[in-house]
């Protein structure tokens, strides 16, 4: 009998995790060469060497393996060439061998948008703060978030420098593996938010949670990390600012995981080919076992009316 080859979304979740693994030393080495090469693109937006080149190694990297694959990554696209061994072409073997969940197995390459964020936490890592830093790549099957990868290359950096660096990977009705999902304590409220990008808006809508302890870290990979290690019972950002890429992985590893995450209003952002990149509605994501909706409706009606 001819060995099946395994279902494309199962293959491409482990081509990624290898992808952005690759992606996660490329951001390790830039910032061991000590020149950033930072650009503002716009207002509190900075892209450096190491964004620039981590998006050339995953999308070089994904469509060689994936001819026409739809990829979306922050930094734009470019043709220039890249050094061989930023090309990674082979797949997370741990993945490959798992069983597919039924409803992916037969999706073909025009149901899929991948969206990369080659660097969250640019703002952070400019300014050393590396822990905050991930590499996300998220895959959406007809608009809808189902798999994704969270790469930290970061990791450990401060206590065991030779266990450096994470790679956690979600797929929805397959589960989260890279790590083991954690509650957050039960009886408080520990809230994860913004540290770069606050405005009154945000600040007003954390008010209103009346949270326990706020904290305030950067990266959208990260707080949903902090959210999924049971460090954070919710990441609340009431503000536009955060875009496809930021939020594709993270809420697919999330939901994977039993958790949500959404625009403030409680509704899910779609990720198909053709939506606007930008999230105006903010981000609320919530860890497995907390009420969601219950946290949407203490956001007072005035700032989710800002939010639309
Ligand atoms: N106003 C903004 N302009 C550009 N990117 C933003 C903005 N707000 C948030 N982001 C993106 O969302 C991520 C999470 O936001 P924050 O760290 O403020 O909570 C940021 O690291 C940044 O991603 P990136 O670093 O990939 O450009
Ligand atoms: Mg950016
Ligand atoms: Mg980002
Ligand atoms: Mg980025």
């Amino acid at each position: 009998m001819m060995a099946q080859s395994p279902p494309l979304v199962l293959k491409l979740l482990a081509s990624s995790i290898r992808a952005a693994t690759r992606a996660g030393k490329i951001i390790r080495d830039v910032m061991s060469r000590g020149d950033l090469g930072i650009i503002e693109k716009g207002k509190n937006d900075l892209q450096t060497e190491a964004d620039r080149s981590a998006q050339k190694c995953i999308i070089v990297s994904l469509s060689q393996q994936y001819p026409n694959l739809t990829i979306i990554g922050e930094e734009g696209t470019s043709n220039s060439e890249v050094p061989s061994d930023w090309v990674v072409t082979d797949c997370d073997q741990g993945v490959l061998a798992m069983q597919c969940p039924e409803e992916y197995v037969n999706v073909g390459l025009k149901d899929i948008t991948v969206w990369v964020d080659p660097l969250d936490g640019t703002s952070e890592y400019a300014q050393g703060l590396l822990d905050h830093v991930t590499v996300l790549v998220g895959v959406a099957v007809k608009g809808k978030a189902v798999g994704g990868v969270i790469h930290q290359p970061y990791y450990n950096w401060l206590t065991e420098a030779d266990k450096l660096g994470r790679t956690i990977w979600g797929l929805s009705g397959l589960g989260v593996g890279g790590f083991t999902p954690r509650s957050p304590p039960e009886g408080q409220l520990i809230i994860a938010t913004t540290r770069s990008h606050s405005s009154p808006l945000v600040q007003e809508a954390l008010d209103a949670l009346k949270p326990d302890t706020v904290l305030r870290v950067g990266g959208a990979g990260h707080k949903v990390l902090l959210v999924l290690e049971g460090k954070a019972h919710a990441y609340v950002f009431a503000s536009k600012g955060c875009k496809k890429w930021d939020t594709c992985a993270p809420e697919a590893v999330l939901a994977a995981s039993g958790g949500k995450l959404t625009d403030i209003h409680g509704n899910l952002y779609t990720y198909e080919e053709t939506v606007a990149y930008p999230n105006n509605r903010g981000v609320l994501a919530t860890a497995a076992g907390i009420d969601h909706s219950s946290i949407v409706n203490k956001i007072p009606q005035k700032i989710r009316d800002a939010l639309v």
